[in-house]
This record gives structure tokens, C-alpha cells and sequence, in this order.
């Protein structure tokens, strides 16, 4: 039975030092964000044609964090659940939505103000530890999408190639070439972000110091069978991808000053924002049931969320909104994609696969990676034959 399983999070940060001179015109109220200078955000036009908007101003979420609210706090409230969903077999993608600077990195977690990742990473590990009956092999990727080039951000190669995207009839889409490295703690995947994070397209603008310039997408697979069972076609064995999308931020040139490069940068993720709203539009006004056309084609990112987007997953979309009053027009087209997001229904079933393809790649690749960690006299945890 088709039922919502996606949630939406909005996240209202505070004004930072920096815009110690800006006004600010959002606050949060029980359940609800809430726009304090409704009348000047009336006068945009976009605004006004929308129902949710017109209304009153005044929109919500599954889960809603003021200004005062943790990293500590969101992934407490809105994403543990999630990650024991993935721990069990469910697909879980976790992504974060906003315009640039609104604090979508700061939630997903860095160095200093660990988030999503650094405590989500944590309790997976935590998770299997402590189910004795599975034996776990997890495998992680992690890819950008720059300019409409899809890249592995762990390649081997200093300059890595575009990858191409292929449509598989059973397992949806599928990057060609993209690199899998198992792990076997949370150092393991800490480790790989770095070193993909090291090559993320990131530039200073007007808006942010430090502002990604592309999407990112960090793939977990989680794939577990009975544990001490020998390998074979006939052992059930339990995937579930754990899918975090780091969302290059929506922009106005004119706010950040773009020009040359970054104007052909900002141009590519505003057209693919774009044909992600689509897609969450069609999807919310029921369009998968209805077996009308959703126009995933129309960008790399939408191809490769498919399957998080009306597909088998549990989807949480965070919102990020900055609360100054020269944003409102980015705020409240956030919080309207938010609204529209809510509205989309996924279909959630743990997969279970009894292939030979499931099978001989945990075989191979398991054995290949525990005869190196052994060769460099590492303990692996996880899987042991
Ligand atoms: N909730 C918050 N609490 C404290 N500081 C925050 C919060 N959200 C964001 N910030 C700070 O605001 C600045 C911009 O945030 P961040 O880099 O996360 O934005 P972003 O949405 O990822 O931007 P971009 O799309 O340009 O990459 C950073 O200095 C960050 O530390």
C-alpha cells in the first residue's frame, strides 16, 4: 500500500555575524515558520500565485528547528529513524534543500559541527554491531554532479572522466564506472569523504565563503545475510542503500555576483534545481499513479534520484531557510517546494535478493578487500569468512 514515506524538514538558521545589519523577518512558532513581514513578501508576484503562500504566510513541516536548534538536535528528532530504517533493510535518502548559505553543509555535518553524517555514520556501525545474527558488507560511493557531469570524487584517476548514466530495468539507475570502496568503520567512510570533499567544486561568493558549486550524492550499501550462512545463490541477502544528497544551493546572480565561470555554474544548478522541482511537483500532484509522464530525464540529478523520488525509499527532504528579509523570495520558494515535497508518496519494501549477482559480488569483493586489510595487518570487523 502506497503510503507517504517521505518527511520534510525545515530548518530556519539565525542571522549570522555577517549579516549583523540584515533584518529578520522569519521565525518559528510551535509547528510552524512564519513569515513577520508578510505584507512586502506578498508583493512578489510569485508568491501570490501560490495557494500555500497566499494563505497566510505561515507554512510547516514533518519536523520544524528555529533558529536555536542543533545539529545535535535534527538528526535526533528527524533522522535516527532513518538510519535504523536503512540498518534494516529499508532505502533511505536524506537530502538537503535550500539556497546558498542557508546552512545546508552546517546540517549535513562538518569537522567542527558534526551532523548528520559524523552521527549517522555512527550509529550504523553502533546498529550492526550489535546484530549479531547478520553478517553486514557495506560499500560506499560517493559522486558529484558539476556542471552536468556526473564524476567519482573517489577515483583513482587525478582527473576523473564524466560518467555516463545507464537505466537498468531492476535496479533503476546506475553510473557507469563509478568506484565502491567497502567499509568497515566509521573512519573508513569519514576518511573517503575527506578525500572526496578535497575535490568538490567549491568557490567564495557574495553569499558564502565556502559555497559548493555542485551536488553531491554519498552512496551506502547495506547488504546483509544470516550470519556464519554460507555464500551461495540460494542465501537470501537483505540491500539497502543509504543515499545522503548534498544539494549545491539555488542562487540569484545578482545577490552573488556571478560572472565567467561561477555565472555558467550557478546557471547549471538553477536549471537542475529546477527540473528537481518538477519532478517533485508532478510527483506531488499525484502524476506516478496516474501513470503520467515525470520528466526525470530532464537533468543528471533527477535521473539518479529517481529511485528516491516516487520510487522504494524513504525520503526526507531538509529544508534550509535563511531568515533575513533581503531572502525572502528564495525563503518562500523554499518552504513552497517544502510544502510540495510533502505531498509526494513513496512505496517502501526491504529487498530481499537471492541473486548470483548478489552473491559473487559479495564474494569477490569482500575476499579481495579482507586479504589487503589483512596484507596491512587491519582487523576487519564486520564481514569474516
Ligand atoms: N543552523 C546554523 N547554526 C549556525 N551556523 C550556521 C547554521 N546554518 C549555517 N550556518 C553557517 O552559515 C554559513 C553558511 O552555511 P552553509 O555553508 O552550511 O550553507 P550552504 O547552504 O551549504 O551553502 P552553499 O549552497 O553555498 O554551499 C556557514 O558559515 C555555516 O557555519
Amino acid at each position: 500500500m502506497p503510503s507517504r514515506n517521505g518527511s520534510v524538514c525545515v530548518r530556519l538558521r539565525s542571522l549570522s555575524k555577517l549579516e549583523d545589519k540584515e533584518r529578520c523577518v522569519w521565525k518559528v512558532e510551535d509547528h510552524y515558520v512564519i513569515h513577520t513581514d508578510a505584507d512586502n513578501g506578498r508583493r512578489d508576484a510569485d508568491i501570490r500565485r501560490d495557494t500555500d503562500a497566499r494563505r497566510s504566510s505561515t507554512y510547516t513541516g514533518d519536523h520544524v528547528f528555529g533558529p536555536e536548534s542543533t545539529n545535535e538536535q535534527v538528526y535526533r528528532e528527524a533522522v535516527e529513524a532513518l538510519v535504523h530504517d536503512a540498518v534494516e533493510g529499508k532505502n533511505v535518502t536524506i537530502m538537503v534543500y535550500g539556497q546558498t548559505g542557508s546552512g545546508k553543509t552546517h546540517t549535513m555535518g562538518t569537522p567542527e559541527a558534526p551532523g548528520i553524517i559524523q552521527r549517522g555514520l555512527m550509529d550504523i556501525f553502533e546498529l550492526i554491531a550489535e546484530k549479531e545474527d547478520r553478517d553486514f558488507l557495506l560499500r560506499f560511493s560517493f559522486l558529484e554532479i558539476y556542471n552536468e557531469n556526473v564524476t567519482d570524487l573517489l577515483s583513482p584517476e587525478k582527473v576523473p572522466k564524466p560518467l555516463l548514466i545507464k537505466e537498468d530495468r531492476v535496479v533503476g539507475p546506475v553510473v557507469l564506472g563509478l568506484s565502491e570502496e567497502i567499509v568497515t568503520c566509521p573512519e573508513d567512510v569519514l576518511r573517503l569523504l575527506r578525500q572526496g570533499e578535497a575535490r568538490r567544486h567549491v568557490a567564495a561568493s557574495k553569499m558564502n565563503e565556502r559555497s559548493n558549486r555542485s551536488h553531491t550524492v554519498s552512496r551506502m550499501v547495506l547488504e546483509s545475510r544470516p550470519a556464519g550462512c554460507e555464500v551461495s545463490t540460494s542465501t537470501p541477502v537483505i540491500v539497502s542503500n543509504l543515499v545522503l544528497v548534498d544539494l549545491a544551493g539555488s542562487e540569484s546572480v545578482a545577490k552573488t555576483g556571478a560572472e565567467g565561470e561561477r555565472l555558467k555554474e550557478s546557471s547549471c544548478i538553477n536549471k537542475s534545481l529546477l527540473a528537481l522541482g518538477e519532478v517533485v511537483f508532478k510527483l506531488s500532484e499525484g502524476a506516478l499513479a496516474a501513470g503520467a509522464h515525470i520528466p526525470y530525464r530532464d537533468s543528471k540529478l533527477t535521473r539518479i534520484l529517481k529511485p528516491s523520488l516516487g520510487g522504494n525509499c524513504k525520503t526526507m527532504i531538509i529544508c534550509t531557510v535563511n531568515p533575513a528579509a533581503r531572502h525572502t523570495e528564495e525563503s518562500h520558494r523554499t518552504l513552497r517546494f517544502a510544502c510540495r515535497a510533502k505531498r509526494v508518496v513513496n512505496t517502501v519494501v526491504v529487498q530481499e535478493v537471492m541473486s548470483e549477482t548478489a552473491a559473487a559480488r559479495w564474494q569477490a569483493k569482500a575476499l579481495k578487500e579482507l586479504q589487503r586489510r589483512r596484507a596491512e595487518g587491519m582487523c576487519v570487523r564486520l564481514v569474516d569468512f
